[in-house]
């Protein structure tokens, strides 16, 4: 496996000055407030904090689900925080991977089904998707229940699913909002050791940003980034990540 990257790995997305409101009625609530942030390809990184402190917001600007009100952030070098809807959802669909607490498999589709589903979009067919969808649930260790439903597999095979579904688009940014928050903790220890590999293995082309309440799941990240009230409060690279 490949070393976690040094601090000086090229940046993959870079925030300056990020904010975010959400108005409701007259109210405004600040979610993300000048949010200065520099993420690289081959990290694993939990983003933590108490309820409310703008972990979601900040997961659905990485990601081009909402756009900030205020700075900027860069993707490999080109803003994303001003895009039109379209370019939102062509940046989302080529660049980011999303795991979710809930899985969100297709309860109809068998497993290399889930998998390929994002290729569809793509014009392409089940047939010449599955050998990836197949390599790829190989990969996560779920080979033998390729032809299984997601109502036929456990909480952290679904998981899997959702990972491999996540990566076969070959995305350079995985996005997971609390992956273990639905499983047990042996079971959740395994999908972190998973997206741990995920981040590492291909190098500085691919980083892991988790949000988690998950106290243990710190253990296994190379960075924390801890929001308070919108803000950063701490970031921390793990021992192992340092050099
Ligand atoms: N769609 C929305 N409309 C209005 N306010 C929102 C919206 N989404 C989030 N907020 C508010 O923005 C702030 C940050 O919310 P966010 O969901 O990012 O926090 P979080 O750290 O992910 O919380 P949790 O750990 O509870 O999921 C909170 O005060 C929340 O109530």
């Amino acid at each position: 496996m490949a070393r976690p990257p040094t601090a000086a790995a090229p940046a993959l997305l870079e925030l300056i000055g990020v904010g975010k409101r959400y108005r409701i009625g007259g109210e405004s609530i600040r979610a993300l407030d000048a949010v200065d942030l520099t993420l690289t390809g081959g990290e694993f990184v939990a983003v933590v904090g108490p309820s409310g402190a703008g972990k979601s917001t900040l997961l659905h600007l990485l990601g081009a689900l909402d756009s900030p009100d205020t700075g900027s952030i860069a993707f490999r070098g080109t803003e994303i925080g001003r895009l039109d809807d379209d370019a939102q959802s062509q940046f989302r669909r080529r660049q980011v991977g999303f795991v979710f607490q809930f899985f969100n498999l297709l309860p109809t589709l068998s497993a290399w089904e889930n998998v390929a589903v994002p290729r569809l979009l793509d014009g392409v067919s089940l047939r010449s998707a599955k050998p990836d969808a197949l390599a790829l649930l190989d990969s996560v260790g779920l080979a033998a229940r390729a032809d299984h439903r997601p109502a036929e597999l456990s909480g952290g095979q679904m998981q899997r699913v959702a990972i491999a579904r996540a990566l076969v688009m070959d995305p350079p940014l995985l996005l997971a909002d609390e992956p273990t928050g639905n499983l047990d903790s042996r079971t959740g220890a395994a999908i972190l050791d998973l997206l741990a590999d995920i981040a590492h293995e291909a190098g500085a082309r691919r980083g892991v940003v988790m949000v988690t309440h998950d106290e243990r799941a710190t253990e296994r990240t190379d960075r924390t980034i801890t929001l308070v009230d919108g803000r950063i409060g701490a970031d921390l690279r793990s021992e192992r990540s340092s050099g």
